[in-house]
């Protein structure tokens, strides 16, 4: 059995490392915007899906060659781990992604100064298997199928201070916001903004490694070994 996390995300890649898997990484590129109105919980359940789906067909395409090249050393089964972090505002409605500019950035602040607002990661654990059937058929296409997929979303509470122009104006010029959903990151100087937090850390930095271990585990996989540390 092979784990894969499909993110491009170097703090996924730290946290899951932490928990002393054998794992490997690819990255997956899906538009990630938001539909007009979409509710935070369909739009987060639909980015881990859909991430998913692109992991499948990368890998796929990636199998289709090596069997066109008859080697033989294909794995039987996979798990691929997806994950997406948004922040969701007090209102229960509105979505935080990534910042698209700097303005982009002063106004999702604005709404989150002296405020309480919540992160959502969602994580999908997949497990496909590689179909023997179609693996030696002609065509060998395609291999793998899905056998089983399960979805968890964990949500913390953030509570920001009052921030003022200044400290938004260095903040984006440090360079830090650009990649993060709602513009920070709370491992980096996005810690100097947070005065609370109700919830799981990890979740915040944008994978709940408590939960995403007990969802590996729900998978019913014999042999990944979630170690106890
Ligand atoms: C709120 C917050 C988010 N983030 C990050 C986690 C995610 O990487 C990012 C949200 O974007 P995502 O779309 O969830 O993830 P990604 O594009 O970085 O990676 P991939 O889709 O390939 O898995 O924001 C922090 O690093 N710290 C924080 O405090």
């Amino acid at each position: 059995m092979k784990l894969i996390l499909a993110s491009g995300s170097p703090r996924r890649h730290e946290l899951l490392t932490r928990a002393q898997l054998d794992f490997t990484v690819m990255s997956v590129d899906i538009d990630e915007t938001p539909h007009i109105d979409e509710a935070p919980k369909a739009y987060i359940e639909r980015m881990v899906a859909t991430k998913a789906d692109a992991a499948v067909e990368q890998i796929n395409k990636a199998l289709n060659e090596k069997l066109k090249n008859n080697q033989a050393d294909l794995p039987e089964s996979i798990i691929i781990l997806t994950a997406d972090t948004i922040g969701v505002l007090a209102d229960g409605t509105t979505v935080l992604v990534k910042p698209s500019n700097r303005e982009d950035a002063y106004r999702m602040w604005q709404q989150m100064s002296d405020n309480v607002h919540e992160v959502w990661t969602a994580v999908q654990a997949t497990h496909v298997s590689l179909s023997s059937e179609k693996a030696s058929s002609p065509n060998h296409n395609p291999v793998l199928q899905v056998v089983n997929q399960l979805q968890i979303t964990e949500r913390t509470e953030v509570t920001f201070i009052a921030l003022t122009a200044e400290m938004m104006s260095n903040y984006w010029d440090s360079g830090e916001p650009a990649d993060k959903a709602g513009g920070y990151g709370i491992q980096g100087l996005g810690a100097a903004w947070v005065s609370r937090i109700n919830g799981s850390y990890t979740n915040v930095v944008g994978l709940p490694l408590a939960q995403t271990l007990a969802l590996i585990n729900d998978m019913q996989v014999n042999d990944i070994q979630v170690k106890e540390v």
